[in-house]
């Protein structure tokens, strides 16, 4: 046999599911679709600044109880009845986990928490956890990282995200263009918008790239361009924090300047807050500032929020504290609750 030059660093290739197959077993009910339709005319209604209420995306860093999760999303919906009015709540539904070097990956690549990567279980945990969702009249929130996993689940998404570390990405920008829902492009780690602005840009136009269809065959996709794309700030390592209103304005003019809508979501945690949850009260004290001196620019905010607040050291599931996050250092609903109604009032006062 000659030299072998292929799949040297392959130890191992096992079946994925197809999504078909996946959709067909956990299956989309005609009256979550229209939710899920729904929410994202909502969605694009208010970041288009044509629904004056705020887009608040709440909720866990990540999912790794779907308990949990179906636990605080039941919980948060009850509190932000009263809210409905002015604040327009979208739960955090995150399964895939971009690193800084490595960890863990979230809940579809290891859903037993325990590096076995058994990532079609993982598949249709994160599905069945969206349908829960759907079915509690509650609208989801999720990244989307790896380039083919949303022919899985993105059906029941109503707002995507695509991370500080994708952003410059070519192949996120043409997934988020093929994209069914409005996205969220976040500033890069190191504090850039401008590539941000520059993704945005780039998914609103037409890309032909290589995908999975839902039959699990490799196909070239030819998306048409999604022209809900919307810039997230979440602060960075070398600019630092980016809530505060002289990076607002100047990210809202740096959009106008493009000819792009001038609005965006700030993220509350991340770079901004140092991930130092308790922080996220004063980015959100500070925004309800800007909501009452009248910029309307800020259209959202995105908080991150579990059950319990912090967050804990990775260990076997039953080691683990109910509703703590094992990413990034969650709010604690109770904690949350009161942001809710200080970002309520300040945009019932302001608009
Ligand atoms: O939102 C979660 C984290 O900030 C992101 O996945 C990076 O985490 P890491 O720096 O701990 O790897
Ligand atoms: C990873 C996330 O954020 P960022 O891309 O801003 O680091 C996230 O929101 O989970």
């Amino acid at each position: 046999m000659s030299q072998r030059t292929d799949d040297l660093r392959i130890s191992r290739a096992q079946p994925l599911i197809t999504p078909w197959i996946l959709q067909e077993e956990l299956p989309l009910a005609d009256t979550q679709a229209e939710d899920i339709a729904t929410a994202r005319r909502n969605i694009e209604a208010i970041l288009a600044g044509d629904d004056p209420r705020l887009l608040v995306i709440v909720g866990p860093c990540s999912v790794h109880d779907p308990d949990a999760l179906l636990d605080y999303a039941r919980q948060l919906k009850a509190l932000c009845e009263p809210l409905q009015d002015a604040i327009y709540p979208v739960l955090r539904v995150y399964f895939e986990k971009p690193r800084t070097v490595i960890g863990w990956k979230g809940l579809i690549n290891d859903p037993e928490l325990d590096n076995s990567f058994r990532i079609n279980r993982g598949l249709h945990l994160a599905r069945k956890v969206l349908l829960d969702v759907a079915e509690l009249g509650l609208p989801a929130a999720s990244e989307f990282l790896d380039n083919t996993f949303g022919q899985y689940y993105a059906d029941l998404v109503s707002f995507g995200a695509i991370g500080a570390r994708t952003v410059e990405s070519q192949i996120h920008r043409e997934l988020a263009s093929g994209l069914s829902m409005p996205v969220g492009f976040k500033n890069a780690t190191n504090g850039q918008v401008d590539v941000a602005i520059d993704a945005i840009r780039s998914a609103s136009h037409s890309h032909w790239f290589p995908s999975l269809t839902k039959e699990g065959t490799p196909a070239v996709l030819q998306s048409s361009g999604n022209p809900h794309c919307y810039l997230i700030l979440r602060g960075g390592k070398d600019s630092g924090p980016n809530y505060h209103p002289q990076a607002v304005q100047s990210a809202a003019q740096a959009l106008a300047e493009q000819g792009l809508t001038a609005s965006l979501i700030v993220d509350c945690s991340h770079g901004n807050s140092g991930k130092k949850p308790e922080q996220q009260a004063q980015v959100v004290a500070n925004l309800c500032d800007q909501i009452d001196q009248g910029q309307t620019a800020l259209r959202g905010v995105m908080l991150e929020s579990h059950l319990v607040g912090g967050s804990q050291a990775m260990a076997p599931r039953d080691a683990l504290n109910y509703g703590q996050s094992i990413t990034d250092a969650c709010l604690s609903l109770s904690d949350t609750h009161p942001l809710l109604e200080t970002l309520a009032a300040s945009v019932r006062r302001a608009r």
